[in-house]
């Protein structure tokens, strides 16, 4: 896998989003959807921003994806703003909802980046049979997307996400879908991804299991307005099985990230009555 193997990868690039607040909406309608927001990304790492419903955990992906203009504060990739990120081409998205075009096979929709680029069609068959050799696809390579179930559906996404080689990989919900089973695998699946690439990850997720099992470090966002309120590294072993699912660590990582919850929703709770 040359095009996609760690050892062609280019740099792979960190994230520093510093004193960062937006406003949505005008008028009555106004909500401060994130303010003061400031955190850093290392190359290679595995983050999740995880929050409640409203938290700004998308609009931060949003920022950070060259889709939305902060109010105020900076967003930067690997040094750059992330419209000249974007066209540098340092990250792909994946969105919570495939959203593939579906009078296109499987394979000409991981293609279609490349088609864009005006990559040679050798070239854009061999990268797209990578990819979808990587997420197991490979027998399902001229089947339309609608004959695909939700969970083939998403690996495409992540397939077409992948096919420029983007050093950081942007991710919003990509699985909450899905059902269990299917979300454990595709969980697996993208690590392995995250071993044999070296690719930075922003996952935006409202699960803590999820959260917990992928994440090098973990974003807790609180809401109303969209702030950090905890920064959490997962100091679980960097090569993650099933079997850490039912390990007292991965319990004890769970209770101490539910814990935030429960404490923000006290503090809230207090200042209302106070
Ligand atoms: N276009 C918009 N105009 C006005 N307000 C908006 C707009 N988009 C989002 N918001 C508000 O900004 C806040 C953050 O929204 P955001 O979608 O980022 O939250 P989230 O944490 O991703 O939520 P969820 O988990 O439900 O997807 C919410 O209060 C939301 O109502």
């Amino acid at each position: 896998m040359s095009s996609i193997s760690s050892a062609t990868v280019p740099e792979a690039c960190h994230i520093d989003v510093d004193h960062v607040s937006v406003v949505l909406g005008t008028g009555t309608q106004q909500v401060t959807a994130l303010s003061d927001v400031t955190f850093q990304i290392q190359s290679n790492e595995f983050v999740s921003l995880l929050g409640p419903s409203g938290c700004g955990k998308s609009t931060l992906l949003r920022l950070v994806g060259d889709l939305l203009q902060p109010t105020s504060g900076t967003v930067r990739i690997a040094g750059q703003e992330p419209e000249r990120a974007r066209l540098q081409r340092q990250f792909g998205i994946v969105f919570q909802t495939p959203a593939l075009f579906d009078w296109r096979t499987v394979r000409h929709n991981v293609e279609l980046p490349l088609e864009l680029l005006g990559t040679r069609r050798k070239e854009c068959r061999r990268i797209s049979g990578e990819l979808l050799e990587m997420v197991g696809l490979t027998r399902f390579a001229d089947h339309y997307p609608w004959q695909l179930s939700g969970g083939m559906q998403q690996r495409v996404s992540i397939a077409r996400a992948l096919a420029l080689d983007p050093p950081l990989l942007l991710m919003d919900e990509p699985f909450s879908a899905l059902d269990e089973f299917t979300k454990e695998k595709l969980q697996l699946e993208l690590l392995e991804i995250k071993r044999s690439t070296g690719k930075t990850f922003l996952f935006v997720t409202h699960s803590i299991p999820e959260a917990v099992f992928l994440s090098d470090r973990i974003i807790v966002l609180s809401a109303h307005p969209g702030q950090v309120h905890s920064i959490h590294s997962v100091n679980l072993p960097s090569e993650r099985h099933s079997e850490l699912r039912e390990t007292e660590a991965f319990y004890h990582m769970i209770t101490t990230i539910r814990n935030c919850f429960y404490e923000e929703r006290d503090e809230s709770h207090v200042s209302a009555v106070l």
